[in-house]
């Protein structure tokens, strides 16, 4: 059955009824299978499985039958992301008749072959947010003669206007579209009083060309004729970093990023909506529109949260996708990781140039109010409309560790990022969230960790880390990478993120404190990322780590209202203690053989007034 012909909209549970609706899947059952039902964007799929699937099984199902790649599969059930390939269906409490939403990360990539009249043909792999006005540039560019004004793009017959986006012509998961220069074109144009009169005539291709005209007169050109002149004499748009008390200087590396991000908007380059990723993630052009300078997340467009673009419901009691994080705190969170992401000599002076030990790209709180991005209530230039995120730099690539076995990664590369995940307990640490790039000068493999917006939850029920069946894992750290972590110091980090506004809730705090300590007594005493990993991740969904296990024990003996000093103090000295002299204990912790694939927050915004500062829940809020 094809998505398209059981398309519903919008999903209502009355209609999710197995028996009424689909009679055909309950005459298929076994014992202990179940229907449930998928939802992709406004299509409805039944599915039949069996409650002791693996998820990894059910995606793979879902792969035969809908043609999306299991690694490009996010299954979300009642606000929770099913992220463990080897737990079962029942583990996460999905019974007959429920619906599962299913977000699919489509690569951002199109492959698009163009073929002229006479017979050229041009090949291109292009971002399928960008637009058909785009597509001509390149064209233009590697076709001697084929200016922009010459041609003019058709799809299936029909003529394509330059701000037609890639993504709406491909039909279905057209793996490539074709596209033709149907004619050539000349254009005149003059001034007419306010107006710009533009007059368009067929060419013939080997006719001598038109001059080529400016970037705001391109819009006109399948129209032809009279149009008003589209420069805006008043910026539409609104870019402003939103940090932090007044004794903070903006380093210098985010002052440009919000330049080059700014300068883009301000040449009319439009954000382009990333087609990967569960919530609304914009790349950012620079003023040439030819290069991606930053990525924007706004938080209402989280998942979950408002205005999601991926269609995922709305959470019911605030909690992120992962246990233990909420909506709409993912770009604090986001920020917070870049800057704890110290140095290899420690944290960042003010200039706060240099790069983290894990590489974290540089990421800063911005306000943002443009009419690209997710305003399903409409859009007008109004303060209401303006978003609030991340604007973190956007880092040269060529996939990620998703795309490839990890065998090639240097094993300093993997231990850095094992080395953050563990101290910052995150809880989204997928292969697909670690870009693979390569050193200039070397040509060596560099990791890239990117998608922090789940780091410190409130507990480590979520905590999964792909890296930890790497063969790199395996190995223990380098004396360097042991320094580091001796030199690592949560309270100060803890003080740090206060400084810079996120005062962070006890839960959280504790964690850090908790994890900081996990990882600082671990390498103390040799052990691997791997041993170390594993004693925060659980094994299976329902069996709780060492770590989940430890904070209970000290939950049930410290008394409650004693703060997160003395409870760290109880978990490090006496049941982590514990944990690190029992050999018992660590015995236990060994690679098995089984695969797995994988609060109230306050920022001080002092942005607005120097003097007075205000706390960025209000401005969330
Ligand atoms: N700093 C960056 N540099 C380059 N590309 C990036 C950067 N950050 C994100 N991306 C790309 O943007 C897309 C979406 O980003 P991301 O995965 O962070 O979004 P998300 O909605 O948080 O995703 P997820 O579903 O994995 O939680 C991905 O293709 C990712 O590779």
């Amino acid at each position: 059955m094809s998505m398209a012909s059981v398309a519903l909209s919008p999903v209502h549970d009355e209609s999710l009824d197995s028996h009424r609706n689909f009679p055909w899947l309950c005459g298929l059952r076994s014992s202990d299978s179940i229907g449930i039902f998928l939802v992709v964007g406004r299509s409805i799929i039944p599915l039949q499985v069996m409650e002791s699937d693996s998820i990894a099984s059910v995606k793979l199902r879902i792969q035969a039958s809908q043609g999306f790649f299991v690694k490009k599969q996010k299954l979300v059930f009642e606000g929770r992301e099913l992220a463990r390939g080897n737990s079962q269906v029942r583990d996460y409490g999905v019974a007959d008749g429920k619906v599962l939403h299913l977000v699919v990360r489509l690569s951002n990539l199109q492959a698009i072959t163009v073929g002229t009249v006479c017979g050229k043909v041009y090949k291109f792999r292009v971002d399928r947010g960008r637009s058909v006005g785009y597509v001509k540039k390149q064209i233009a560019k590697r076709g001697k003669g084929l200016a922009l004004v010459d041609q003019e793009l058709v799809c299936d017959g029909e003529e394509l206007e330059d701000q037609r986006l890639i993504t709406d012509i491909c039909k279905g998961n057209d793996a490539v579209i074709h596209l033709l220069i149907r004619k050539s074109a000349k254009l005149r144009g003059k001034p007419v009083e306010k107006d710009f009169e533009l007059s368009i005539e067929a060419l013939d291709l080997n006719e001598k060309k038109a001059d080529s005209v400016g970037e705001h007169q391109q819009g006109a050109l399948s129209m032809g004729y009279r149009v008003i002149e589209r420069k805006p004499l008043l910026r539409e748009f609104l870019l402003e970093p939103l940090i932090v008390n007044s004794k903070i200087q903006l380093p210098l590396v985010i002052r440009e990023l919000f330049k080059s991000t700014f300068n883009g908007l301000d040449r009319g380059n439009e954000p382009i909506r990333s087609s990967e990723g569960s919530g609304g993630a914009y790349f950012m052009q620079d003023s040439s529109g030819q290069k991606y300078v930053s990525i924007f997340k706004p938080i209402d467009e989280e998942p979950m949260a408002v205005n999601n673009p991926q269609g995922l419901p709305l959470s019911i009691d605030g909690e992120g996708l992962k246990k233990g994080t909420r909506v709409g705190e993912g770009a604090l969170r986001e920020v917070a990781a870049y800057i704890l992401d110290h140095p290899k000599s420690g944290p960042r002076t003010f200039s706060g140039e240099e790069r983290g030990f894990a590489g974290v790209p540089p990421t800063a709180m911005v306000k943002c109010l443009h009419r690209g991005f997710n305003h399903p209530d409409g859009y007008e230039f109004d303060s209401k409309n303006i978003k609030i995120g991340s604007l973190q730099m956007f880092m040269e690539n060529n996939g990620s560790c998703e795309d490839r076995g990890p065998s090639s990664f240097p094993v300093a590369e993997v231990h850095k990022i094992s080395v953050l995940d563990i101290r910052l307990a995150n809880a989204d640490r997928h292969a697909g969230n670690i870009l693979v790039s390569k050193d200039s000068e070397h040509g060596q493999i560099v990791l890239i960790p990117i998608d922090h917006g789940y780091c410190f939850p409130t507990n480590f029920e979520d905590c999964t880390f792909d890296w930890l069946y790497w063969p790199q894992a395996q190995q223990p750290y380098s004396h360097d990478t042991v320094e580091y972590i001796k030199a690592l110091d949560a309270e100060q980090d803890i003080a740090l993120l206060r400084f810079h506004g996120w005062d962070m809730p006890p839960e959280c705090a504790r964690t850090l404190c908790i994890s900081t300590m996990l990882l600082k007594k671990g390498a103390e005493r040799g052990l691997t990322p791997f041993a170390i990993g594993s004693i925060m991740c659980r094994e299976t969904l329902r069996k709780e780590s060492v770590i989940e296990q430890i904070v209970q024990e000290a939950q049930d003996a410290v008394l409650p209202g004693s703060g997160t000093d003395s409870f760290s103090k109880w978990v490090g000295s006496t049941r982590m203690g514990r944990l690190f002299k029992d050999n018992g204990q660590l015995d236990r912790i060994r690679p098995s053989n089984h695969s797995w694939p994988g609060t109230a927050c306050r920022f001080v915004d002092s942005s607005q007034n120097n003097t007075k500062p205000k706390t960025y829940s209000a401005l969330l809020t």
